[in-house]
């Protein structure tokens, strides 16, 4: 069977700011249709992967590949076509502070659709808004009026205000408690599954690693050193992927996941 070209594919990327080198020769395959878990310790470059692969940081040197579309030396627009095809839900959510969650949510349509009428963006917000499971009334707030899990929930309605085919989500459930953590990943793997997403997902919650994700890329070393099943990773031998996955966090969030299988 012919191999699916990935979703995203990196090669050889290098990033440094001044003598500080953040990634050197970094390659990684984001696949059609999975949730890949990024993780490494702080500092390891994760946040300036995703912001290189979206084209917020432009690398020393490598290639990168998203939907098929090479992004490196892009002029603005012709961007253009390939960032209409993702949502970004950076960390924190990102949110403008001056605009409601329903005006947020249309800050990327009137971008890239302003032909659009009042009516239909507001008909767009408010299914983002539903689908991201907050509550109607939520559409008529200010970030500073939602609680620390509804703005993430406001965040992640945006990130799919243009019904995209890849979503980035730098750390969704920093911050939320556990309730609200788990509901936020379940409701991360059931858009995965409806809208038929590949999602990028830049973690440290070992409990959404288990639950969620399909493979998990491991950062560490300036480069990616492994990728795969949790188990998989296991296998290999780098302390940090041990110390990770097999300290007393990630022994309780493998045995919450056992428990719940
Ligand atoms: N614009 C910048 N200018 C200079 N240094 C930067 C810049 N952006 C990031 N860095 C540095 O690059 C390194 C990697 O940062 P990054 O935010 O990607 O880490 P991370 O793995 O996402 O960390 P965390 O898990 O703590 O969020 C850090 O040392 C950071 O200080």
């Amino acid at each position: 069977m012919a191999e699916i070209d990935p979703v995203i594919s990196v090669r050889g990327l290098r990033n440094a700011f001044g003598d500080q080198v953040i990634h050197d020769n970094l390659d990684l395959d984001v696949r059609a249709g999975e949730i890949l878990g990024v993780v490494g310790g702080s500092g390891t470059g994760k946040s300036v992967l995703m912001r290189s692969i979206i084209g917020l940081q432009e690398p020393e040197a490598g290639e990168i590949t998203v939907l098929g579309t090479s992004m490196r030396g892009k002029e603005e627009d012709e961007a253009f076509e390939v960032r209409k095809r993702w949502g970004v839900m950076f960390q924190g959510g990102a949110l403008f502070s001056t605009l409601t969650v329903a005006e947020n949510v249309q800050v990327p349509l009137r971008e890239f659709y302003p032909q659009f009428d009042r009516e239909l963006l507001e008909e767009i917000a408010r299914y983002k808004i539903q689908l991201s499971g907050l509550p109607p009334e939520a559409a008529h707030k200010y970030p500073s009026e939602l609680s620390g899990g509804m703005k993430k929930r406001a965040g992640l309605a945006r990130s799919l205000a243009m019904d995209p085919e890849l979503l980035f989500l730098d750390e969704p459930t920093a911050g939320l408690d556990p309730i609200g953590a788990s509901k936020f990943d379940e409701l991360t793997r059931s858009l995965q599954d409806t809208l038929g997403l590949t999602v990028f997902l830049i973690t440290h919650d070992l409990d959404t690693l288990y639950a969620i994700c399909d493979r998990v890329a491991v950062i560490a070393d300036k480069r990616v050193i492994a990728i795969g099943k949790i188990d998989e990773l296991l296998s290999t031998d780098h302390p940090w992927i041990h110390e990770y996955f097999s300290g007393p966090r990630g022994r309780a969030a493998r045995l919450g996941h056992e428990r719940q299988i």
